[in-house]
């Protein structure tokens, strides 16, 4: 039989499509159908929640294809059969028991669309990709994996992949599963136990890849992650917002995500509610804080001098000084936590008194052990020796007594640093003292000493580079019994706590065996924007390899240097809205109130990230520079590098700064500047705006 003509396998490909929709709808009727009834009203509401899920998972989204890819196995090739397979981003199946029309990219299934190639077909003889216009299939393009010599080629020639990747961006982060490259997709599916770290220039799809992993492992592991969870660590709010639609648009609305902040804000209670310069938030940062605190909290036990006495009846029952301090020895050495110590001291301090009652020809039981551990005296005797502690005001004490401090701090922070730690105004509450983020963190660590935090299955977490040792802990404790994959760039590090080496981030997250793997072809940054920013690499990173641009355009860069900064930007705005995409206003945080102005005075309609809740929705976004990590546009109008430079405490951190900033745009970047460029960008040319 003569093989059909492309029109033909397009229509085909066409009807497909049909008949996959028709069968989600059925699906979605189908769910909807369901009462959810259980044996009570717990598990009603659970079963609710489940349907509610499920409803969610098969919306139709006519705008979305429902798959992008096909794979026809082959028995000779030793598939079980000769079967066709279509990738999308959820099963469907046809009538009960019927074949899957769409398979889940994330099935066993699904691998070879993602990792096969020619010598190593995967049992696969074609692959299919398809071209999509607004939901409509209008395209197909076939790798023979077996016989065609260009198929080695293939992959890096797809138009599909490339008009992907050269999309212009609309709105927040979209996924990328049509298109996961191979180096991606072995992040993506490692197993659940394996913790990751990724290093990778910007736009090489870190957090792409980071959400498509939380996306798997919620598939590939369903009913343990159901149980643990997942949570999405990112640096703000503004990003979050961008990246918040990237799960759901997979089908999985289960993942927690967070920032740091509101993470140890939401488990202590405690609000972040000050800022403080770099110095003491780097030593509060410190390691070594996590001993300081430790001593803190354990510090807290008292050494018994007198016996416990118990009146109970005509009797006195006495338990020994020593007796008592070798059971706090024996609790410590178990290494309970702090607060499960304390529950357990009375009841060992009761059983004392129950051994000496049956001595005397008593015969009491598990009652009297109750009644007596919850007397008055042994209540109060356990409370003087092992006391009650609040993680917020054991922090604030510490921050504001200095003897205090400097007890626990002894050998471990000098004279300078402990100065350094001390609120600088005094406060008697945790409200007046106006906690920042690193005292809150610390607050968490406190938390943990005295009750351990749960852990979750799987954490992810972004821009890693930024944080903390304490931080890193913070997030390590989430995953004590779990695993992680950590992203980030050591060149875009601008945070003062910045990690130096991953090896010394990981040993902080508790998960020092975990493997590094980097990624170095960028997804985002056009070439000629790529270049550009890694004339600063050298002054910034010396170590990393600099990234390389798989984007097809070189992309525009224009340096405009002008004596009205402010207008030259406002041009340049005006210019890029008249092509496709989002524009976005990178500027110093000092000019935002200007730029604000100047923009408005423009008529231009813009959104000031950072200030209202981000719906990404407005075509031109003003960025100040501290909140532009992680974020992409379209066209990037960048104000005054040396004014971003110049905004941090140190040339190094504000040359990273800068780069993130440089890195930002996907089809063009316009640098505007009234200052001379710095230096170590060197510029080659320039033009008069
Ligand atoms: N395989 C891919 N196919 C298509 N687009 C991709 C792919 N990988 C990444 N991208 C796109 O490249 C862009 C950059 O990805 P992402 O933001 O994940 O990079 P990143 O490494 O986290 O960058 P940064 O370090 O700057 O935050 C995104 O638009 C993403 O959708």
């Amino acid at each position: 039989m003569p093989a059909p003509a492309p029109s033909a396998t397009l229509t085909a490909e066409q009807q497909h499509l049909v008949d996959s929709r028709t069968a989600l709808q059925r699906m979605r009727e189908h769910t909807a159908g369901l009462t959810a009834q259980g044996g009570d009203r717990v598990s009603t509401e659970h079963l609710k929640q489940v349907l509610h899920r499920r409803m969610k998972a098969l919306e139709d989204d006519p705008t979305v294809p429902l798959f992008f890819g096909r794979l026809d196995y082959a028995s000779d090739l030793g598939a079980e059969r000769d079967e066709t397979l279509y990738v999308g981003r959820r099963h469907v199946t046809g009538e009960a028991g019927g074949e899957p029309l769409v398979i889940d990219w994330r099935a066993g299934m699904a691998l070879p669309f993602y990792q096969a190639r020619v010598g190593e077909p995967m049992r696969v003889r074609r692959r299919r990709r398809f071209g999509f216009s607004s939901g409509r299939l209008t395209a197909f393009e076939d790798e023979d994996l077996v016989r065609s010599p260009a198929a080695e080629v293939a992959a890096s020639s797809s138009a599909i992949l490339e008009s992907e990747i050269e999309r212009p961006r609309t709105g927040p982060m979209r996924d990328i599963v049509a298109t996961i490259q191979p180096e991606q997709d072995t992040i993506v599916r490692a197993r659940l136990d394996q913790s990751l770290c990724v290093q990778g220039a910007p736009g090489t799809g870190k957090t792409a890849v980071g959400l498509h992993r939380a996306a798997y492992l919620l598939y590939a592991y369903r009913e343990q992650l159901a149980r643990s969870g997942v949570l999405v660590v990112g640096p703000n709010d503004s990003f979050l917002s961008y990246i918040a639609d990237v799960l759901p648009a997979l089908g999985e609305i289960d993942a927690t995500q967070a920032t740091v902040g509101s993470l140890v804000s939401g488990a202590t209670g405690v609000a972040v509610r000050g800022l403080e310069a770099a110095p003491p938030a780097v030593i509060k940062g410190d390691a070594r804080m996590a001993e300081v605190l430790r001593r803190a909290v354990w510090g807290h036990l008292g050494r018994p001098t007198e016996a416990l006495v118990v009146p109970r009846g005509a009797y006195q029952w006495r338990v020994g000084a020593y007796l008592t301090e070798e059971m706090l020895g024996e609790l410590r050495e178990r290494g309970v936590r702090y607060e499960a110590g304390r529950a357990m001291l009375p009841q060992r301090l009761a059983h004392q008194v129950l051994l000496r009652m049956e001595a005397s020809g008593d015969s009491p039981d598990d009652r009297v052990q109750n009644a007596v551990a919850r007397s008055r005296p042994v209540r109060a005797y356990a409370e003087q020796l092992w006391p009650t502690l609040d993680a917020a005001k054991l922090v604030l004490r510490l921050l504001t007594d200095a003897e205090f401090l400097a007890r626990c701090a002894d050998g471990l922070l000098d004279a300078d640093e402990q100065r350094l730690v001390r609120l600088p105004k005094p406060a008697r509450t945790v409200a007046a003292a106006r906690f920042t983020l690193a005292d809150v963190v610390l607050v968490d660590e406190v938390s943990d000493l005295l009750q351990r935090t749960p852990s979750l299955g799987h954490v992810v977490l972004d821009e890693a580079q930024d944080l903390s040792p304490m931080m890193l802990r913070a997030v390590g404790r989430r995953a004590s019994t779990g695993s992680v994959t950590v992203l980030g760039d050591l060149a875009q590090a601008t945070t003062p706590w910045a990690t130096r080496s991953w090896r010394e981030s990981l040993g902080h997250l508790g998960q020092a065996d975990a493997v590094v793997e980097e990624l170095v072809a960028g997804f985002r940054v056009p070439g000629a924007v790529i270049d550009f920013a890694a004339r600063l690499l050298p002054h910034i990173a010396p170590s990393l390899t600099p990234p390389h641009s798989v984007r097809r355009s070189r992309g525009e860069l224009d340096l405009r240097r002008s004596a009205d900064p402010a207008a030259a930007v406002t041009r340049a705005v005006g210019d890029a809205l008249r092509s496709e995409g989002t524009v976005g206003v990178v500027v110093p945080d000092a000019t935002v109130p200007a730029l604000r102005a100047a923009l408005s005075g423009a008529g231009v309609v813009f959104e000031l990230l950072g200030e209202q809740a981000q719906g990404f929705e407005s075509r031109v976004d003003l960025v100040p520079a501290t909140l532009a990590k992680g974020l992409e546009f379209d066209h990037v109008v960048l104000l005054e590098p040396a004014g971003i430079v110049a905004g941090e405490p140190d040339r190094v951190t504000g040359l990273r700064r800068l780069y993130v900033c440089l890195t930002r745009a996907v089809s063009s970047l316009v640098v505007v500047h009234g200052e001379p460029l710095p230096a170590e960008l060197d510029a080659p040319t320039a033009s008069a705006a």
